[in-house]
């Protein structure tokens, strides 16, 4: 017992844990994003929660900014568990979860390939506009659209997008049954995540992520059937194979390991954002009048939005900015490992979602309100509230398709807006309350969709 608290003395001060279950019991796991936010607050910007593993909780924007930024290079590791290997196929493989020299690697590699094929740029554009026009056709195509249910159209759009980039290929809407069985949010269910990092052999008992990793397998083979390495690349997955040819650190693991990453991060997220976008457009009638008239005025209805119309639209770009501070998607960040100041090896976790939900500069923070983000002369964006909205995180280690979702998130929902009037289902309020599954996600909820010209 006196080592234990020998032990814990060696962290930052935080919560009193017990040997063995830790802070298990104070803290709500479940819901992480209230539950850190209860504990921590006592402990000025930084905590220690024993989840049992030994969790540095960092909530405060100064604080993550000189850990990130400042000392990025500190803080640049990723906890090194069976819990989060599970998607891996191959030792330290991917991007997400691997630390040193193959996470650079792979890193750079991956963000070349993309840059290859316009991520951010004109090039993705054409395609996430493609994926969107495939969208607005299915829901044109509805008798009744009273009742809708957007989760769905929005994950096909979205898993087009990546699994076009990515694979060379996309679903049709009618042919898209498969894609309903990725149940990511019943895998990261954060008890079962917290247990897995301290009981790893939990994770090799029969679980549902052997499902994702099935399907990323399938669409890679269908990628590189019949490619040949002598031929122009059409996608990422028959670029990485080109460049296995003369990069040593590319072989067929970390092939797999990237792919299920940029692919799962890619689209859960996205897709997550863009169903709060939905929601909370149609909580907002005012506001969404505002946007649409805007986008009217600027695009008019013969074409669909495009990334040049932005510098013309503060209000959508604002708009795409409060939701995806008021979505606040990811409860917890993805955690870091330090390997300086507090012991090395520790984990951290930087807590974007405290900064956004409660950050002082976001005045009434709990309100759905685009405006804020427009300065004084009516036109620029608040460069200090941007600053803050942190949704990909900081440092060299942020998300690494950050562009890519950019470019998605203020598309779509322009095109969607100025195509329909986004409505609550006849005599139902809408419920913004979040499901804490892994990320905060809204509660499943039908919409009403009129033509908005
Ligand atoms: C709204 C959409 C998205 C959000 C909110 C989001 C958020 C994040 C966050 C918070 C991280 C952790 C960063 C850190 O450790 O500091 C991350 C990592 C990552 N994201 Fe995203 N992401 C989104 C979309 C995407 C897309 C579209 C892709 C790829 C196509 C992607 C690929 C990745 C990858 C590969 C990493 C790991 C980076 C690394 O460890 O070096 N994400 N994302």
């Amino acid at each position: 017992c006196i080592q234990y608290y020998r032990y814990v003395a060696r962290y930052p001060k935080g919560p009193f844990p017990l040997p063995f279950i830790g802070n298990h019991g104070v803290v709500d796991f479940e819901r992480q994003h209230t539950g850190f936010e209860r504990i921590s607050k006592d402990f000025n910007g930084i905590c220690t929660i024993f989840t049992p593993s030994p969790l540095v909780h960092l909530r405060d924007y100064e604080l993550i900014k000189e850990a990130f930024i400042e000392n990025g290079d500190d803080y640049i590791g990723r906890p090194q568990n069976k819990m989060f290997e599970m998607f891996a196929f191959a030792p330290n493989g991917g991007v997400i979860n691997s630390i040193g020299d193959n996470w650079r690697e792979q890193r750079r590699t991956a963000l070349s390939i993309l840059r290859d094929f316009g991520m951010g740029k004109n090039v993705q554009e054409t395609l996430v506009q493609s994926a969107i026009t495939d969208m607005l056709d299915y829901l044109d195509e509805m008798k009744d659209r009273t009742n809708v249910d957007m989760h769905w159209p929005i994950q096909v759009m979205i898993v087009n997008v990546v699994n076009e980039i990515m694979f060379g290929f996309r679903h049709k809407y009618a042919e898209s049954g498969p894609l309903l069985k990725f149940l990511l949010d019943r895998i990261f269910s954060s008890k079962l995540m917290f247990l897995g990092i301290s009981l790893p052999f939990l994770v090799d008992l029969p679980f549902i992520g052997w499902h994702v990793q099935q399907f990323v397998i399938d669409n890679i083979h269908r990628a590189l059937d019949g490619y040949s390495t002598d031929d122009e690349p059409s996608c990422f997955a028959q670029a990485y194979k080109q460049r296995m040819l003369t990069n040593k650190a590319l072989d067929e693991g970390n092939l797999y390991a990237v792919c299920s990453d940029f692919f799962l991060a890619g689209m859960e997220t996205t897709m997550t954002t863009l169903r709060w976008a939905m929601v909370l457009m149609a909580k907002h009638q005012q506001i969404q009048d505002r946007l649409r008239a805007e986008i009217h005025s600027v695009v008019g209805t013969n074409r669909l939005p495009s990334l040049n119309d932005q510098n013309n639209m503060p209000f959508s770009r604002a708009c795409v900015l409060e939701v995806q501070r008021c979505a606040n998607v990811l409860s917890n960040n993805v955690y870091r490992e330090t390997r300086q100041s507090i012991p090395a090896g520790t984990m951290v976790n930087a807590d974007i979602h405290h900064v956004m939900a409660h950050d002082p500069l976001f005045v009434h923070p709990e309100k759905f309100n685009p405006q804020r983000y427009i300065a004084e002369d009516g036109n620029t964006l608040r460069k200090d509230l941007i600053e803050r909205t942190i949704p990909f995180s900081i440092g060299k280690r942020s998300c690494a398709g950050e562009s890519l979702a950019k470019v998605e998130l203020v598309l779509c929902l322009a095109a969607m807006v100025q195509h329909y009037r986004i409505l609550p289902c006849e005599g139902v309020e809408i419920d913004l309350e979040p499901l804490a599954r892994g990320l905060l996600r809204p509660r499943d909820q039908n919409l009403r969709l009129e033509k908005a010209f």
